[in-house]
């Protein structure tokens, strides 16, 4: 155990930028949300935040997606300072069940279309792939962008009678038409949150800019071998090296009507808390999942709001705003884009804001 390590469990912890390769183009928004110029798309369309995992691409740096994190005697991963005491940092419940943070949290922003894919449930991640994590994700619109005249959708579930036989002909063909029309296709607006559960086929569509919080892991499964930007995808990025045929058996073949994929996976985020001068919206959370949760706080200008220790870590995510945080009894500055670690060991945090602030708050699984 490492004594130097765990004085950190008390103070708030920012993470250094950390983009991650992905097989899609995108990422200006997120350039955009951290005030770095210029804001351009790329193959890095996506910002991990107090990651612990590794992401998979091919030939890509091993040490790709794990977070790095500013202490005041220099910069660490989260994944050491957890590790030197993990009861400390995560709370004993999260450290006694898995040993690790239990989550994953990304800002995605696609200038293209992502390919038609699904992740493993927790079942499936057990038996193939043999993890204890699946990825069902979540996500919660931010913005959009149109891009070349269109207008940002998702695609979702499959529709009514879409069968296995009929899937597996459409992925030896490689008809992308006919697998897109296979699934719901659904227009999104900032403020709309869907759950993405393990086995459900999905496809972010162009123009989405959205935080994602989910299992950890970065298992993909997907039906299409080369990307719309063109990119071909090697075998083990389509089927993560169990086969084609197994990759078919990780969607799950309960087609539905749209009114039905909206009734379950669209969610409605409502107020828990509020006053004159602030507002605490739950987005995701036990009644959808036990993965993981989302909240957001807003707080006018010059507006204040203490949250008490849950017996877990949290992570705050800036959207926008500014102002001070008081911790230990110590002051700290924030700012939009900046992501930040708060140990179980802490016991209150309270935010006051200069101006208008909207943060994110990330929870791990209960
Ligand atoms: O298609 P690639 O580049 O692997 O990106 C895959 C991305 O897909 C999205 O639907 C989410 O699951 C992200 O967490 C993931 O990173």
């Amino acid at each position: 155990m490492n004594t130097n390590f765990q004085q950190y469990a008390y103070i708030p912890l920012k993470q250094f930028s950390n983009r991650v390769w992905r097989t899609y183009e995108g990422g200006a928004l997120i350039d955009k949300w951290k005030k770095a110029a210029p804001e351009v798309d790329g193959s890095m369309p996506e910002e991990w935040i107090m990651s612990t995992v590794t992401a998979r691409g091919n030939g890509r740096p091993e040490n790709e997606g794990l977070s790095m994190v500013e202490t005041p005697s220099g910069t660490f991963s989260l994944k050491e300072l957890v590790s030197s005491n993990k009861e400390l940092y995560l709370g004993k419940a999260l450290a006694d069940k898995f040993g690790t943070t239990g989550v994953l949290i990304k800002m995605l922003d696609s200038k293209e279309r992502l390919t038609i894919q699904v992740h493993p449930d927790k079942a499936y991640a057990k038996t193939m792939l043999n993890s204890t994590f699946g990825k069902t994700e979540s996500w919660y619109v931010l913005n959009k962008r149109e891009i070349n005249g269109e207008k940002s959708v998702i695609y979702m579930g499959f529709k009514e009678g879409v069968t296995r036989e009929q899937w597996e002909i459409l992925f030896k063909n490689q008809d992308i038409e006919g697998m897109l029309n296979c699934l719901h296709k659904i227009e999104v607006h900032p403020g709309d949150a869907y759950m993405i559960y393990g086995g459900v086929p999905h496809a972010i569509g162009s123009g989405c800019f959205l935080m994602e919080v989910q299992e950890p892991t970065d298992y993909t499964m997907r039906v299409e071998k080369v990307t719309p930007a063109g990119l071909k995808i090697s075998d083990e990025l389509i089927h993560q090296g169990v086969g084609e045929q197994n990759m078919l058996d990780c969607f799950h073949y309960d087609g539905c009507s749209y009114e039905e994929a909206l009734r379950r996976w669209k969610v409605t985020p409502h107020a828990v808390d509020s006053s004159e001068t602030h507002t605490l919206n739950s987005i995701f959370n036990e009644t959808h999942t036990d993965c993981f949760g989302l909240s957001e706080l807003e707080l006018s200008t010059n507006a204040e709001h203490t949250l008490k220790a849950n017996g877990s870590f949290f992570v705050a995510v800036i959207y926008y705003g500014e102002g001070t945080i008081i911790c230990g009894g110590k002051e700290y500055s924030f700012s939009q884009g900046d992501e930040i670690f708060f140990s179980a060991a802490i016991e209150e945090v309270n935010f006051k804001s200069n101006i208008e602030t909207k943060i994110l708050l990330c929870y791990p699984p209960t």
